[in-house]
């Protein structure tokens, strides 16, 4: 039965006009005056202030229309926000405790303590669940784009909210301006950012080591991940924090975890044995890294062994194919799967690499949009019945290719993922369709089970849960459809789920401290989860009551 939420009695002066409405036509006010915006950008700050303005009906609209929303609280529009932060970057909201930001820069860190300390009088202890933490060194595949990272911090919270049922008021998005190396903003005179070079990574690293410690004092269950980080500082972060902390880095394990969900669809359908998948990636920074050796664990959880494993994988990066024998030092992050064979030839471009390889899977995470050529994915097109080919850049102009260029590339054969979404394509009569192989479909899930099971630290094997439980999570009808994700409109059901894979887990790692949940069966435990969830309708309704 609809709710009326208009005034009580219609006087006339009041500062509410006579009809308010129902909660959902409130909903659908805001979706209609949504599409009646004509720029992306304008459609963003309308979503960021209604957020500020009333969580509950931002939650309600995005969580209903998960196709048409996403696109622009998250990649690929989120991206043209964060470049244009100081321009529309939302004022704090007045008055309103449900949405909160926290910037910090390198000169709190005297005052640190005090100021993490003091956040408990703005946002209750028991209420602290995650924070998306960010230096904005690495935006997408933007750069440095200094505090405008925050909107990153921002969408991908906002995403917890919608996506995994998180209450927006146990969120904490937080921008660490340690200054910025971008040209363009450091001359930008209305840029909100310190205008100065950015700290050397020690200093960085000195400050986070008071910040994690501060944050885990005062909050000691909350959740932290690190997002869009330099690859510098992204790994030196995680490994320092990772055993002591509930903390994960999302471009590192959460990517990680959705590309070899997806890749484990893509490699059931390829018709190549595990054993013969040749692996070949462009772009070996954190996540073409961290999703690489995601994939190589999951080889030998399969029955290879580490070096069978690591033998199926190829790197590309901007110098060429990454190995030992190159001449160059690498940096450690690469050594791993660097080629060990002391002849390994030196290849320079691609192409160069795809012919030497002759790969089964192409995997893009290099920043550099339109870099899969039509030439090579007729190359893949050549090698393979059903080429995998993911264009996993982000936002959209940064993708490897489109999906329209890789359908068309092979023949409509590909088995195709990428990062932001692309629309459905029609090739010589057939539709397809794209599926969107991002850490949205992983971090919220992560995060939820890892809240709920109020967990001590994010071991890899929980990344892992979310690959398993993710990649056996499409219905008859997505599998029918050749999908390699589930719809984004389930992503909330998913999320449920698998979150519940993620729970059980941090009970057989002993990593979980909400020891209850050890009584309750899967049925009780997703019950469980799903009545702890933020439902923003139920709220709207019971917030006017
Ligand atoms: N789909 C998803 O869910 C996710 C997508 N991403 C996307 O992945 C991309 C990369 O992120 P991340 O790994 O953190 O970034 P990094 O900057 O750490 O890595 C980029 C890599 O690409 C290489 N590269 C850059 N230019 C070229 C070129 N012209 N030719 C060959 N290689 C090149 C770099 O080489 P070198 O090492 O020599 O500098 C580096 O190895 C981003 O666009 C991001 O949006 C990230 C996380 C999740
Ligand atoms: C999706 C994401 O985390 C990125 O592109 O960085
Ligand atoms: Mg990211």
């Amino acid at each position: 039965m609809p709710h009326q939420i208009s005034r009580a009695h219609a006087l006339p002066g009041g500062p509410e006009p006579a009809f308010v409405g129902t909660k959902e036509l409130l909903i659908e006010r805001a979706l209609a005056r949504l599409r009646s915006i004509p720029d992306p950008l304008s459609q963003y700050a309308y979503l960021a202030g209604l957020r500020s303005k009333n969580a509950d009906v931002f939650y309600g609209l995005v969580g209903g229309n998960m196709k048409e929303c996403t696109p622009i609280i998250y990649t690929p529009i989120i991206g043209l926000a964060c470049q244009n932060w100081s321009l529309i970057h939302p004022p704090p909201p007045a008055n309103d405790d449900t949405v909160r930001s926290l910037y910090l820069s390198y000169s709190d860190l005297p005052r640190l303590p005090e100021i993490i300390k003091n956040l408990k009088t703005t946002m209750p202890h028991d209420q602290m669940e995650i924070s998306v933490v960010t230096d904005g060194s690495r935006v997408l595949g933007l750069g440095d784009l200094g505090v405008g990272g925050m909107g990153i911090s921002q969408g991908k919270l906002s995403l917890y909210v919608a996506a995994g049922g998180v209450n927006p008021k146990a969120t904490l998005p937080i921008a660490i301006d340690f200054g910025t190396d971008n040209e363009k903003l450091l001359a930008d005179p209305l840029y909100v950012g310190l205008r100065q070079r950015r700290l050397a990574d020690d200093k960085c690293e000195e400050f986070m080591e008071v910040f994690m410690r501060e944050m885990h004092k005062e909050f000691p269950n909350m959740i932290i991940q690190f997002e869009d980080w330099h690859t510098t500082l992204a790994f030196p972060l995680l490994h320092k924090n990772r055993d002591i902390y509930p903390c994960f880095n999302d471009d590192i394990q959460g990517t990680g975890a959705v590309v070899l969900a997806g890749a484990i669809r893509a490699f059931a359908l390829n018709g190549v044995a595990l054993k013969d998948q040749k692996i070949l990636f462009f772009g070996a920074g954190g996540s073409g890294v961290g999703v690489a050796e995601t994939i190589a664990k999951y080889f030998e959880h399969q029955g290879c062994t580490e070096q069978e494993a690591k033998d199926k994988f190829w790197l590309v990066d901007s110098k060429g194919l990454v190995a030992h024998n190159r001449g160059d030092k690498l940096p450690i992050h690469k050594q791993y799967l660097a080629r060990a064979e002391p002849d390994a030839p030196k290849l320079r471009t691609l192409k160069e690499v795809v012919e030497h390889v002759k790969p089964t899977a192409l995997l893009g995470l290099s920043t550099v949009g339109g870099t899969f050529t039509k030439e090579i994915l007729n190359l893949m097109a050549t090698y393979n019945k059903r080429p995998i080919v993911f264009a996993l850049s982000n936002p959209v102009a940064q993708a490897e290719c489109t999906f329209e260029e890789a359908i068309e590339g092979t023949d409509g054969r590909v088995l195709f993922a990428a990062g932001s979404p692309f629309d459905p394509v029609s090739y010589q009569g057939k539709r397809y369709e794209a599926g969107q192989g991002n850490n949205m479909f992983v971090f919220p899930s992560l995060g939820l089970g890892s809240i709920v099971a109020r967990v001590k630290s994010i071991p890899e094997e929980l990344v892992h849960a979310c690959s398993l439980g993710l990649s056996t999570s499409l219905t008859p009808d997505e599998l029918e459809r050749d999908l390699l994700y589930p719809d984004i409109e389930r992503i909330r059901e998913v999320s449920i789920k698998v979150a519940v894979t993620v729970v059980r887990r941090a009970q057989e790692l002993k990593v979980d401290r909400n020891e209850e949940l050890r009584q309750l069966d899967d049925k009780q435990l997703e019950a469980y989860i799903r009545k702890k969830s933020y439902h923003p309708l139920i709220e709207v309704e019971e917030a006017q009551t």
